[in-house]
């Protein structure tokens, strides 16, 4: 408790609720009888959550206790991606935008929101780190979820008669190299592909067509008129799961870090410096503006490690130490998908 204690007020407060509840115990998980209507009584207060290490331990929760948002509507990659992570019985709500999403966790509306954060082909939604900061919320989990975009359109439609394809962005983005082959039909930037789909459903207009999955092809009743239009076959979406508190797990192998550092020379470098001499693996970098002052910048840094390893507590506490802004996202189980 020492070493969270150094690092984050919050933390600490999170893990002196962990002692004194006592509700989630790993070693009681392990090896004694687990009372399960206090552990969802735990669930609903939204207190401590360990849902991942519980699903690892096979102990049975009512997950249809819990509330998930998603961007979109059914048939939304983030919502497929929802249902990998948190299975088919929690209850999934959709919302029109990513902060719709994000305030709701915040107003304590639902449990928690699932976003995605980066795609294997395109990058960064940078929206949703924004958003991480905005609202001050914290990463739980991830999931990664492949990716595999197909041309949906009104049965009995031909490719050569398409005029329009309507898809989020990220979706236009990823398959540019087919329609690029295909001048004849304009692309039209949509909030959702499911979202999309549901609109060529709607308009009943065989010119017009989606870019979405196969589930939203089966749910808005539309034929797939060429399947993997996507321009990598890896192609892939990193999700973010996030919720208003932290999540200490015992399993956590990622750490999700944001920072904003002096504009001196060699402050990213001293930085850095700090994961590799504690021999602390860097995942990734990123940066965002400050929107309310320019040209500085929030670095957004995942490394591999849990916060009880002494290693990492040192490295980030050095990090901090000559941080302008410093917060921790989150402490969580890396999704095993990664590079595989
Ligand atoms: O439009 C959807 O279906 C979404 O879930 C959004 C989204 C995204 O924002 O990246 C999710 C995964 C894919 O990369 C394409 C679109």
């Amino acid at each position: 408790m020492a070493l969270y204690q150094k690092i984050e007020g919050k933390y600490n407060q999170m893990n002196i609720e962990v002692i004194s509840h006592e509700i989630i115990n790993h070693e009681q998980i392990n090896h004694e009888q687990i009372n399960h209507e206090q552990i969802n009584h735990e669930l609903i207060n939204h207190e401590i959550i360990n849902h991942e290490h519980i699903r690892q331990k096979n102990v049975s929760l009512d997950m249809s206790l819990l509330s998930a948002g998603y961007q979109g509507i059914r048939g939304a990659y983030s919502e497929e991606a929802l249902i990998s992570y948190f299975g088919e019985e929690i209850q999934a709500q959709a919302f029109d935008t990513f902060e719709g999403v994000f305030k709701a966790v915040r107003d304590g509306k639902i449990h928690y929101g699932v976003v995605p954060v980066e795609n294997s082909s395109t990058g960064d939604i940078k929206d949703v780190y924004d958003l991480l900061i905005a609202h001050d919320l914290k990463v739980v989990g991830e999931q990664y979820l492949q990716i595999k975009h197909h041309l949906l359109g009104l049965p009995g439609s031909l490719v050569g008669d398409i005029q329009k394809v309507y898809s989020h962005t990220q979706g236009i983005e990823q398959c540019g190299s087919f329609l690029s082959t295909h001048p004849a039909i304009t692309p039209v930037a949509y909030s959702n592909t499911a979202k999309s789909a549901a609109l060529v459903e709607a308009t009943g207009d065989k010119h017009i067509t989606a870019i979405g999955s196969r589930r939203a092809a089966v749910i808005y009743n539309l034929a797939i008129l060429k399947e993997n239009i996507q321009d990598n076959v890896t192609n892939s979406t990193r999700f973010l799961v996030i919720a208003k508190d932290h999540e200490p797990k015992a399993e956590a192998d990622r750490l999700s870090l944001v920072f904003s550092l002096p504009h001196k020379a060699g402050a990213l470098y001293h930085a850095l410096e700090k994961f590799a001499v504690h021999d602390v693996n860097l995942l990734r970098i990123i940066s965002r503006p400050i929107k309310n002052k320019p040209w500085f910048y929030f670095f957004f840094v995942d490394v591999a490690g849990n916060l009880a390893a002494p290693e990492i507590v040192t490295a980030i506490e050095e990090v901090k130490d000559m941080s302008e802004y410093f917060a921790v996202l989150g402490n969580y189980k890396e999704n095993s998908m990664q590079r595989e």
